[in-house]
């Protein structure tokens, strides 16, 4: 029989008593090693988990805190929303605490909103309860296909004893001054309508920048004061209507010469509300079906404006006559009446999820049908006049910057005898820029003699 032991052994010499006890020996060693090394990996893969996770929940026990996270882009449509208004509401409260801010153009690149820059804190209070927000972005490895992630999310941390009014009062009162912070922010625009067949539609003419306020509008303090308090009042009404169980809307009539601020108005009325401009053009209106059509679909927190409402029923007795023997026409002419616009104001808006204000607008109010007038689809009728010498220092002010002057006397007498509207003063505080420029005393002057000229020609 061939011997194969040798061949096994690694052509080694057999081995003695004594060596057979050091192979066991060092056997011994060897598979203690591998189990000792199995044992580490062991420790380290799964209980130093395990380990970290009990240290992590002793602590977290111990922790008085309590941290809520919302994130930039899960869990839906309302998520996104809850960030955006955390985003707005925190825009407010940071810029005079974060060292680094990140500023965010919404409506106008002259007033860009401050946001709260990545890893920077900010803190709130709310009825004693001081509470932390704070911005933070974390990459992961993301998968295989698109790579890495990253997710941001604002951290709220807050003492565990105040989770109760944290949670309730504070986070609704955050959402809610958020969202309307937000509203006031966003980038107005500007609609009017046209037709497609037979079909009416609005159609976005262009963002709406127009600088206009109540400050720089040339009027008389209190007539002023007056109208931005209705107009708060009803912009903030929302339990008001319901209360009284009618729709949130309200309409106003101005009128006056031309270029007495009918349209400056307007827009100084949708800078105060954040509200868009749905510009109604009467003339492109085939049918009272169109006009509801387009009137229905004004969402809320817009103004509807007409102008030239005396004009616009001009057109339809024109249209009324020119149509004469084209009885295609004049069929669809009838179809548009002033009954038809007083209907649809009347039932127009029923829904009260948000303010639509109305604004028509007429150099000739003598010549609107009365029907028009009746208070409850006008609430308020309000005359543009001509310029007044309080008119005329707010001017002063805007475009010359100039509060007080001893020109001022002259101007205010000539401004008693003469009929100029505010239009007419601005352009000649405008052409009067030359070389006093500087002081604005050049463009008194010109002003002066244009209203001496005025009242001479009288
Ligand atoms: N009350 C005012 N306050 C400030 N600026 C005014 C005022 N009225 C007129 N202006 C200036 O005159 C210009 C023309 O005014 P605006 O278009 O508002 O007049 P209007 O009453 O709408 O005229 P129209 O009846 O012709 O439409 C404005 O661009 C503005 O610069
Ligand atoms: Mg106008």
């Amino acid at each position: 029989m061939v011997n194969v032991l040798p061949f096994f052994m690694g052509h080694q010499m057999p081995l003695g008593q004594e060596g057979m006890s050091q192979l066991g020996l060092g056997m011994a060693i060897a598979a203690s090693m591998v189990v000792l090394t199995i044992f580490q990996q062991f420790i380290l893969t799964h209980l130093r988990g395990y380990i970290e996770q009990l240290i992590q929940k002793l602590f977290k026990s111990m922790d008085p805190n309590v941290q809520i996270r919302f994130t930039e882009d899960g869990g839906g449509p309302k998520n996104i929303e809850a960030y955006a208004a955390i985003e707005t509401y925190l825009s407010s409260k940071c810029s005079d605490q974060a060292p680094r801010l990140t500023a965010k153009s919404y409506r106008d690149i002259r007033t860009p909103v401050f946001c709260v820059d990545f890893g920077e804190g900010v803190s709130d209070e709310f009825k004693g309860v001081t509470v932390k927000w704070q911005l933070v972005e974390e990459k992961d490895k993301g998968d295989p296909y698109r790579g890495p992630r990253k997710t941001r999310y604002y951290a709220l941390t807050f003492r565990k004893m105040n989770r109760k009014i944290v949670v309730g009062e504070y986070l609704r009162n955050v959402m809610e001054d958020g969202k309307a912070l937000k509203a006031s922010n966003r980038q107005l625009k500007i609609y009017s309508n046209s037709l497609s067949g037979n079909e009416s539609y609005w159609n976005y003419i262009r963002d709406f920048d127009h600088p206009a306020t109540f400050e720089t509008l040339a009027m008389e303090k209190e007539k002023k004061e007056e109208i931005v308090d209705d107009l708060f009042r009803f912009s903030t009404g929302s339990e008001y209507y319901r209360r009284i169980g009618k729709p949130w809307k309200r309409g106003y009539l101005l009128y006056g010469p031309p270029g007495t601020g009918k349209s400056t108005m307007i827009a100084a009325m949708a800078n105060l509300l954040s509200y868009d401009i749905y510009d109604l053009e009467l003339t492109a209106v085939l049918c009272n079906a169109n006009l509801k059509q387009l009137l229905n679909r004004i969402p809320c927190n817009s103004i509807l404006v007409i102008e030239d409402i005396d004009c616009s029923s001009k057109i339809t007795n024109q249209r009324e006559q020119n149509n004469e023997g084209d009885e295609k026409k004049e069929r669809i002419f009838e179809k548009l009446t002033l009954a038809g616009l007083l209907n649809c104001i009347d039932g127009l808006f029923s829904a009260n999820d948000g303010g639509r204000l109305m604004v028509f607008t007429t150099n000739h109010v003598e010549l609107l049908d009365s029907a028009l007038l009746r208070s409850g689809r006008m609430d308020k009728h309000i005359e543009m006049p001509y310029c007044g010498f309080e008119a005329f220092k707010i001017l002063a002010k805007n475009y010359l910057g100039i509060e007080d002057h001893e020109l001022f006397v002259r101007i205010e007498g000539l401004l008693k005898e003469s009929s100029v509207t505010p239009a007419d003063v601005a352009e000649n505080l405008i052409a009067g820029r030359g070389k006093d420029e500087d002081s604005g005393e050049g463009c008194l002057k010109k002003l002066i003699q244009v209203l001496e000229k005025k009242v001479e020609g009288k």
